[in-house]
């Protein structure tokens, strides 16, 4: 079993070059299905979720070619429209073939996808989109079975802003006769991206970032070729890792426009933040103090994924700091493995109280999700001695090199198979 051990005490400083944002790469490469011809897709995170992201395409009989962080997909030939539970479980992206395919070929079949444990996470919306445009959905046992023999253009209001239900609506209604207006959509920059991509292909897409979305069906794409946006979480994450051990950042090919609620917390807490073209330049504090409430919401309010690693950032603040966590009901389940290394917290219902400890100890600790599990790296990164840390592959799904990364930014951190 693989596992990151990390001596603290030191700290996060020197330059990285920001990578391209997963939550953009996962739905853009489901989406090549829909051109039917071949893409070029730059920018793609060397992750374990593109790897499985990968595998369904090929699966699905689509050709690819991978060196370095670019990916070509060859989707000509299609030879299947179903996506094994297996799959289906490795990651919550793969709900995105739904969309991708029921638009490519009027017809997919499907289960309830899987991921981090940090929610009920249901696909009622997804499903509510699908439907309006035409789709009939039969749900039995575990599989999900959607055909149309014809996607038509509608108007979808969505009851809450989804960002994967805005990302399947978007690919259903590209291919769909006629026109689709998406209404309360989720805003987030990978929406932009996705629709950036499906336009290089041929789309008629408008309005992605706005809670409104216009669609023009057409009935053919064609290939395109796309850079995939930086990472904003990511970002944050070396963000957060820099403030937490009064550290020095340099990050290059970074967005700061998409960081904006994330660079405003990291300013209360005392860091000094620069930012020129796509550099952003940044310096911590010797000690953190505690910011205003940290309340996560749909972009562009503070962002939910990078609500733990704030949160363990501010374990050693001077202060109590407050997080709230509107999006996701299970998100604070970290909070325990940081009780165990000192951290003074407590949880009630979705509200977070943390006062400023003196010191965090070393322990074992298992990570039972991605970003929770990039919170406790932190958390060892701030602690005396040793730390280990377990279920590491929940970390590797989204964040490339994490361990290389550190060590090259000065932690002392060594991923082991013991
Ligand atoms: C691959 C990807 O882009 N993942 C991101 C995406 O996840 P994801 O697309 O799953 O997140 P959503 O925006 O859909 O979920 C937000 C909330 O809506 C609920 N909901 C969602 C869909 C649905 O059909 N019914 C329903 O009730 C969810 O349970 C959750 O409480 O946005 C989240 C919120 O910013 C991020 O944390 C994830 O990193
Ligand atoms: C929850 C996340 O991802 P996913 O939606 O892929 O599970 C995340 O990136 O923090």
């Amino acid at each position: 079993m693989e596992s990151y051990h990390i001596r603290g005490g030191n700290r996060i400083s020197g330059e990285y070059n920001v990578k391209g944002a997963k939550n953009a790469a996962l739905p853009i490469l489901a989406a090549t299905i829909l051109s039917g011809a071949e893409c070029q897709l730059s920018n793609i995170p060397q992750i374990t979720d593109v790897c499985s992201m990968k595998k369904i395409l090929n699966e699905l009989g689509c050709k690819t070619d991978t060196s370095d962080e670019t990916i070509i997909v060859d989707s000509r030939e299609l030879v299947a429209d179903t996506i094994s539970l297996k799959r289906m479980r490795e990651m919550r992206s793969s709900v995105f073939l739904l969309g991708a395919l029921l638009g490519r070929c009027g017809s997919a079949v499907i289960s309830q996808p899987g991921g981090c444990n940090i929610g009920s996470r249901p696909i009622d919306l997804h499903l509510y989109a699908l439907r309006r445009l035409g789709a009939e959905i039969i749900e039995k046992d575990d599989v999900i079975i959607c055909k149309a023999s014809k996607l038509r253009g509608a108007v979808i209001d969505f009851s809450f802003p989804s960002v994967g239900a805005t990302e399947n609506a978007i690919m259903a209604a590209t291919t769909a006769e006629g026109h689709t207006v998406l209404n309360n959509c989720a805003m987030e920059p990978e929406i932009g991206d996705l629709q950036d991509f499906l336009n290089a292909c041929g789309a008629d897409i408008k309005g992605a970032g706005t809670k409104t979305i216009y669609i023009n069906g057409c009935s053919v794409l064609h290939g395109g070729n796309h850079q995939i946006i930086p990472d904003r979480i990511e970002c944050g994450t070396y963000l957060a890792a820099a403030a937490a051990t009064g550290g020095e950042l340099i990050l290059h090919h970074a967005q700061s426009r998409h960081l904006k609620s994330i660079l405003e917390k990291l300013i209360e807490t005392g860091c000094e933040v620069g930012v020129k073209r796509d550099k952003i330049y940044f310096k911590a504090p010797a000690k953190l103090k505690a910011p205003s409430k940290i309340i996560t919401g749909p972009y562009p309010e503070f962002p939910t994924d990078l609500q733990s690693p704030f949160l363990s950032m501010l374990t050693l603040a001077e202060g109590s700091s407050y997080v709230d966590e509107t999006i996701f009901e299970n998100r604070f389940a970290f909070t325990e493995e940081l009780k165990r290394m000192g951290a003074d917290i407590s949880v009630e219902e979705n509200h977070a109280f943390i006062n400023g400890v003196k010191e965090l100890k070393g322990c074992r600790l298992s990570a039972t999700d991605l970003r929770g599990g990039a919170s406790l790296v932190i958390a060892g990164l701030m602690a005396q001695g040793k730390t280990v840390i377990e279920g590491i592959e929940h970390i590797e799904r989204g964040y490339a090199d994490f361990s290389q990364t550190l060590r090259s930014l000065g932690a002392d951190i060594r991923k082991t198979n013991d």
